[in-house]
């Protein structure tokens, strides 16, 4: 497993990412409080297109806030392999000099995304369009997640899978289209790493690339597409979906990207501060894209107080101060068609539901068994070991509230940063300490997460 070791400034070195095999268990423990101002760390969803468009682009894009989680740095790596410049010039500053359009260089080294299915999947969409091949890798979590979701649409831009694991799986090696075919494709789950993956290699087809998507799902690839010139819409498709149009071909010109905190992130401050009695926590600049703010709209259902303002916004992404008090929550049903706007938010959302009194049902969970790890049944396991009483029923999972959470087992993170962050939630405010047997795969999205929680009041041994 890799994790991060500081990032120096100047152009990006392969010394960033250090290596390191040993489990790193902790305990989370019952603490007073939580009290405080934080800002958790940039959207990851952002820093990673910000990185790719600044690639695809002519000229220098420079961005502030950058996620510097593994995983970005794995995509910002892939960038720099395949021909940009990728440079960090301070402190989650860093400056991408493009090469435009179907540019990309064939890259010498094997690209390797470590855990992450954005990186990989979004990667593979910009080589797509491009006439060169590329090998692309990543853990064992990301060799054991499906691929063929993202290159049954590229093979029909023109992309070739030469050579490759049974399944579409990683690793494997992609040659891009010489002449790139525009088309029209209808996404066969709500994905937002399709929905880009077919927008990026769209980009190098002449004429229109069109994604329909039933359910919508998080739009910020299209909002930077326009922010960098390209000519996008999207409009509404029957109830819940959209229909997103690419005019192929443009010039891309470098811009400057301000991400805003990452409301994945947010999530796990955002929980503890409910659940643990008398905390009163305010984070700043947290994105509220209405396509990421499922989490919210479910909480202030179950009663919580979550108080939003100084809303503002940047190059179309809104974002705002949130103050969270802690509250009395209760059980509610989760609708299916709001999992999109969730998606990486039902573990510890599993977690509030496990704290309030009542039952939740969370509806229409499929996709949760595709990501790092399963997380239907990893969600399950970890409230079981810690005796909430929880059930999966086909896609739905649920939960037992009881107002309080025994606690004192041992929860396996399965190679997943949001396993391991939910279940030290969970122990800030159990009746006995909750273990997590590895919490180095953190470090892929959230890497000051220990120290900022250990900021507010939260006990970690
Ligand atoms: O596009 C993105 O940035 C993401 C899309 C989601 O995945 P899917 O597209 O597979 O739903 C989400 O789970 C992931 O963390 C980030
Ligand atoms: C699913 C996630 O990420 P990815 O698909 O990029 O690995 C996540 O961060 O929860």
């Amino acid at each position: 497993m890799w994790y991060l070791r500081g990032c120096p400034q100047g152009p990006l070195k392969d010394t960033i990412l250090t290596h390191s095999d040993q489990p790193r268990p902790l305990q989370s423990r019952a603490s007073g409080p939580l009290t405080g101002k934080v800002r958790v760390p940039g959207d990851k969803s952002i820093s990673h297109r910000a990185l790719i468009l600044g690639a695809l682009s002519v000229g220098e894009t420079r961005i502030s806030g950058l996620l510097e989680g593994e995983d970005v740095l794995n995509t910002a790596k892939s960038m720099q392999a395949l021909g940009a410049r990728v440079e960090r010039t301070g402190d989650f500053a860093w400056k991408v000099n493009g090469v435009g359009v179907a540019g990309f260089a064939q890259p010498k080294v094997a690209l390797d995304f470590g855990n992450s299915g954005t990186g990989c999947r979004l990667v593979m969409g910009a080589v797509a369009g491009c006439p060169i091949s590329a090998v692309f890798d990543g853990d064992a979590s990301l060799r054991s997640r499906p691929m063929r979701r993202i290159l049954d649409p590229l093979e029909k831009i023109g992309a070739k899978v030469t050579s490759g694991s049974e399944g579409g799986r990683l690793p494997l090696t992609l040659q891009g289209a010489r002449d790139p075919l525009p088309i029209t494709y209808k996404t066969p789950v709500a994905s937002a790493q399709i929905k880009s993956a077919v927008l990026l290699a769209g980009l190098a087809a002449p004429g229109i690339t069109t994604v329909i998507e039933t359910e919508a799902s998080r739009d910020h690839t299209e909002l930077m597409l326009k922010h960098f010139g390209a000519d996008v819409t999207s409009v509404q498709e029957g109830q819940h979906g959209r229909r997103i149009t690419l005019v192929g071909q443009p010039e891309l010109h470098g811009a400057n990207v301000v991400v805003p905190a990452d409301p994945s992130s947010a999530a796990f401050p955002i929980v503890a501060a409910l659940i643990v009695e008398g905390s009163d926590v305010v984070l700043s600049d947290v994105m509220t894209n209405p396509l990421r703010t499922g989490l919210f709209t479910t909480l202030r259902e179950m009663g919580a107080f979550i108080e939003e303002s100084e809303v503002r916004g940047d190059a179309g992404e809104p974002m705002a101060r949130l103050r969270v008090r802690a509250s009395k929550l209760r059980g509610v049903e989760v609708p299916p068609e709001r999992a999109p706007s969730m998606i990486d938010e039902y573990l510890v959302l599993a977690v509030a539901a496990s704290f309030a009194e009542g039952t939740t049902i969370m509806r229409g969970l499929q996709e949760l068994r595709v990501k790092e790890s399963d997380r239907l049944e990893a969600t399950a396991a970890m409230l079981r070991v810690n005796g909430v009483k929880v059930e999966i029923s086909g896609d739905d999972m649920i939960v037992e509230g009881r107002g309080h959470v025994p606690g004192s087992g041992t929860v396996a993170t399965h190679m997943d940063h949001r396993i391991a962050m939910s279940a030290l939630v969970m122990g800030c405010a159990s009746d006995q300490p909750v273990t997590v047997d590895d919490t180095g795969f953190i470090a892929t999205s959230f890497p000051d997460f220990i120290p900022m929680m250990r900021s507010l009041g939260a006990e970690f041994s």
